[in-house]
């Protein structure tokens, strides 16, 4: 970890306090050679893959808004926290920052440690993926769960933060394994039909947002997830921050006039995450700069922190 990520764990001490009154500045350490199990936390402070994708740029900065938002969050039961650092995407083209976010996923899980990526823009699943295949070659049946409005099967010459799932199912095609997608939250409005096509010609599961608002719709689509989840041999849970509301998330790229109800998500993470099978997670496309009142922030920090108690639940 570097200076510019170790300040930022700092916050609220409440020394007067009686009982537990730890929050995750007072245990998050830098990741390093003593490193064991628990959770790394990695940054992705890239946006070069939405600028390429014409979207709004400032993703970059998610992961020091991110980190600063966990900062005094209470503990609760959460596994070992380290801090594994940033890929700076100044510091890279967008391929090569893929390629050094796989590497430190690499390094991480050959600690024993559970990756969790903290974007940058979603071109951050195609490093995330690359470092899951680099660490895990024997998990034939990895289950991509994906929480977006968008499927991000874009088809574009370069890589940008709408193909990251194609660019999985072209490697998956290559190296004869199975594409294995499942994506809630899907806008119709959002989305082109060569899209809709492109998702069924690749047996990509999918859930509309329109379709995921009650709490029986909730349940249905509980139903379908525990069936995928049942039968792979790992997950990567990805989660997209405009799959909620834009009241509740304005600090995206490109905001969502419905979105899924946040009790789903999580509820959703919680299912994912009890499963037992995840791998890696990241959360992506918190962009502080359009953050009013730094509310997706702290909805990102809420989910971080649920993932890292699931972790700490297998
Ligand atoms: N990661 C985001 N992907 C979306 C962005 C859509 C937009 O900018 O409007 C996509 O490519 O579909
Ligand atoms: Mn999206
Ligand atoms: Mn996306």
């Amino acid at each position: 970890m570097n200076n510019s990520t170790s300040f930022v764990w700092q916050g609220r001490t409440d020394s007067e306090e009686v009982g537990d009154s730890r929050r995750w500045h007072h245990v998050v350490r830098p990741f390093d050679r003593t490193s064991q199990d628990g959770v790394a936390l990695i940054g992705f402070a890239v946006d070069e893959g939405v600028r390429r994708n014409g979207g709004r740029p400032g993703a970059a900065e998610g992961p020091r808004a991110l980190r600063g938002a966990l900062a005094n969050l209470p503990l609760l039961g959460e596994p070992a926290l380290w801090d594994a650092g940033d890929v700076d995407g100044h510091r890279h083209s967008l391929e090569d920052a893929q390629q050094a976010l796989a590497s430190r996923i690499a390094d991480v899980v050959a600690r024993g440690c559970r990756p969790l990526v903290m974007g940058g823009g979603h071109e951050i699943a195609w490093g995330t993926f690359q470092g899951l295949a680099r660490a895990r070659p024997k998990c034939e049946r990895l289950l991509i769960v994906n929480l977006d409005a968008h499927f991000d099967l874009r088809m574009a010459a370069q890589g940008n933060s709408g193909t990251p799932f194609r660019q999985i199912a072209d490697w998956c095609q290559a190296q004869g394994r199975p594409f294995d997608y499942h994506v809630l939250g899907i806008s119709r409005f959002a989305n082109t039909q060569a899209l809709f096509d492109r998702a069924a010609a690749l047996g990509v599961r999918h859930r509309l947002d329109e379709h995921l608002q009650s709490a029986e719709q909730l349940v249905q689509a509980q139903a379908a997830l525990a069936e995928d989840l049942a039968r792979c041999d790992g997950v990567y849970l990805t989660i997209c921050l405009d799959v909620l509301p834009a009241p509740l998330a304005p600090g995206v790229s490109a905001p969502a006039p419905l979105g899924l109800p946040l009790a789903h998500v999580e509820a959703l993470v919680d299912q994912v995450m009890a499963s037992g099978r995840v791998l890696a997670a990241d959360l992506a496309e918190l962009n502080p700069p359009l953050d009013e009142g730094g509310r997706t922030a702290r909805v990102a920090a809420r989910l971080v922190a649920r993932i890292a108690r699931g972790f700490a639940a297998r």
